[in-house]
């Protein structure tokens, strides 16, 4: 079954936004995996206007499910994944002032630098993940490079989502079925919600993690944490 790891981003957000400590990001985490969540993500990202490098000491002191960092692999991110060993580093090839992550790896491009990486991240005994573009080159090229997993960037998958499931698809489930030959796990995130994730795992049944937070945290807005995660792991069954 897909696990559904709660991405707080933008529970530090709010926080940050008056300075204090509410909403308490530690306190959600912990909260979140009480209410069921197998995963929680943090992307750290340079400017801290969301999560903390702070945050993520902390939070590696109560995440008991699998704790998931994401973020470009520069020193502070390699630092933070030596001192942290979170179950999970997910590699995202991001500037450090995108609004949100924006692309997925190009493996062949950049293959000596994945390469070096992913070889130091596996071998502290965290597993790696690269996020990529549904592409099966960029697929192939993943294999090359030695990451355990894909993130597979579903961005176009939820913008296409509203006007053709199929089309949308399309390009998701070969890129799936290529790691999946290749024998690579297959996690997959960005804009995923209620309406477009029932699918995305009832067509591509091996993801082994999905990674959601801006819609969750919306959505929570209206239902509250705990019911929000039921009814995302609802549509992950
Ligand atoms: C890697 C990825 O897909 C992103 O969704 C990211 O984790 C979200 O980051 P922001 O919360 O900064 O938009
Ligand atoms: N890896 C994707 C992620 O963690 C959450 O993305 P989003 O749901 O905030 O778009």
């Amino acid at each position: 079954m897909t696990k559904l790891s709660v991405n707080i981003n933008k529970i530090a957000t709010i926080r940050n936004a008056r300075g204090g400590n509410n909403p308490n990001v530690v306190q959600v985490a912990k909260d979140a995996e009480q209410f069921g969540a197998q995963g929680i993500t943090v992307h750290p990202r340079p400017d801290e206007r969301h999560i903390t490098t702070q945050d993520v000491y902390d939070l590696k002191e109560v995440v008991t499910t699998e704790y998931n960092i994401e973020g470009y692999p520069d020193e502070r991110y390699l630092k933070l994944i030596e001192e942290v060993r979170p179950a999970q580093a997910t590699l995202v090839p991001d500037p450090p002032h995108v609004l949100t992550s924006n692309a997925g790896w190009d493996t062949q491009k950049h293959e000596g630098f994945l390469k070096e990486v992913i070889s130091h991240i596996n071998s502290l005994g965290v597993r790696s993940s690269i996020f990529v573009e549904p592409n099966e080159k960029h697929v192939e090229g993943a294999k090359e490079v030695g990451t355990n997993r894909i993130e597979l960037y579903t961005e176009m998958y939820a913008t296409g989502y509203e006007s053709s499931p199929e089309k949308a698809i399309a390009d998701y489930k070969a890129a799936a079925a290529k790691a999946n030959a290749l024998g690579l796990g297959i996690n997959a995130g960005h804009d995923l919600d209620l309406t477009n994730l029932k699918y995305l795992v009832q067509e591509i049944p091996y993801i082994d993690e999905v990674s959601i937070g801006h819609a969750l945290v919306c959505d929570a807005l209206y239902y509250g944490l705990e019911n929000t995660i039921q009814l995302y792991l609802r549509e992950l069954r």
